[in-house]
């Protein structure tokens, strides 16, 4: 599988990481640290629709190659935040998406929603650099953790007082979340980590065995203004997307587009699709 090559990487990486991070200083420097906004509170109660959005800033992808040309991300993502995203998702690997680190500071400079570091995290060293680049919650892959590093960094990554987003691709995957403790967010991927094929019905199936108390969020694959409106009945809470925005040379225009189905909200309750 794919994902197997990019875990091998992050292994290379992990190791020069823990050559040149300094772990107590870290662990200090994050004790000083403000805490962090939170990323399940922008998606629901502080959203700006009836579903919130966390638009993602990603120039390439190991299924597409380059998906934008002209890359700036600071212009991204305050594109972003002005059409009213709730969150910002950057990715920070290098190797298969050309983000980074960097890219992920120059981001943090400008905006102040929060912000989900999206990299393939298998170690303590990945969250320690990723609250002292400000990130405010970080993306947990279940696919690539076996359960005591997925209860290990799950439970690590609060601790640092960061929120964690559980990715999951399949039925397996959310039963293994599940038997954690206090888990809020978790993500189901449309993605097909064999294929890279994205389909919608990954979410219908799995979101029906995710309990109510956990915030959902639909990732991937997400294009028409009908996904939208699909995936808003379903009373999904949020939609993660970066592609599509990402192709579009107005980004602006093309969230007021696509997240139109989900603006409106109830005329006898007056309540968002919560
Ligand atoms: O995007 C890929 O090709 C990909 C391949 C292998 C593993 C992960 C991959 N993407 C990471 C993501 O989760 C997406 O960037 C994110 O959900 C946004 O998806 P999209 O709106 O389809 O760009």
């Amino acid at each position: 599988m794919f994902l197997n090559r990019i875990v091998e990487t992050k292994k290379a990486e992990v190791e020069q990481l823990q050559k040149h991070l300094n772990v107590t200083q870290a662990e200090a420097d994050i004790s000083m640290l403000m805490p962090v906004r939170s990323l399940r509170e922008a998606i629901t109660t502080k959203r700006s629709r009836g579903m919130g959005l966390i638009a993602e800033v990603k120039k390439a992808s190991p299924s597409k190659g380059i998906i934008r040309e002209q890359f700036n991300p600071i212009e991204i993502a305050q594109s972003y935040v002005n059409a009213g995203a709730d969150a910002l998702s950057v990715l920070t690997d290098v190797s298969y998406f050309q983000g980074g680190i960097d890219i992920f500071k120059q981001v943090r400079a400008q905006v102040n929603v929060p912000m989900l570091r999206k990299d393939f995290i298998i170690s303590r060293e990945q969250l320690l650099e990723a609250r002292l680049i400000g990130a405010d919650a970080v993306l947990l892959i279940a696919a690539i953790l076996d359960d005591v590093q997925l209860k290990e960094l799950f439970e690590q990554s609060k601790e640092l007082g960061m929120e964690a987003l559980i990715e999951v691709h399949e039925e397996s995957e959310l039963h293994r979340v599940l038997n954690l403790e206090h888990v809020e967010l978790i993500g189901i991927n449309n993605r097909n980590l064999h294929t890279f094929v994205t389909d919608l019905a990954q979410t219908d199936q799995l979101r029906q065995l995710v309990p109510n108390h956990c915030t959902l969020v639909s990732e991937s694959g997400i294009h028409l203004p009908e996904h939208i409106a699909h995936l808003y009945e379903s009373s999904v809470d949020a939609v993660l997307i970066g592609e599509h925005f990402m192709r579009n040379d107005n980004i602006g225009e093309a969230v007021h587009d696509l997240m139109k189905p989900a603006e409106q909200v109830s005329s006898t309750t007056g309540s968002v699709n919560s």
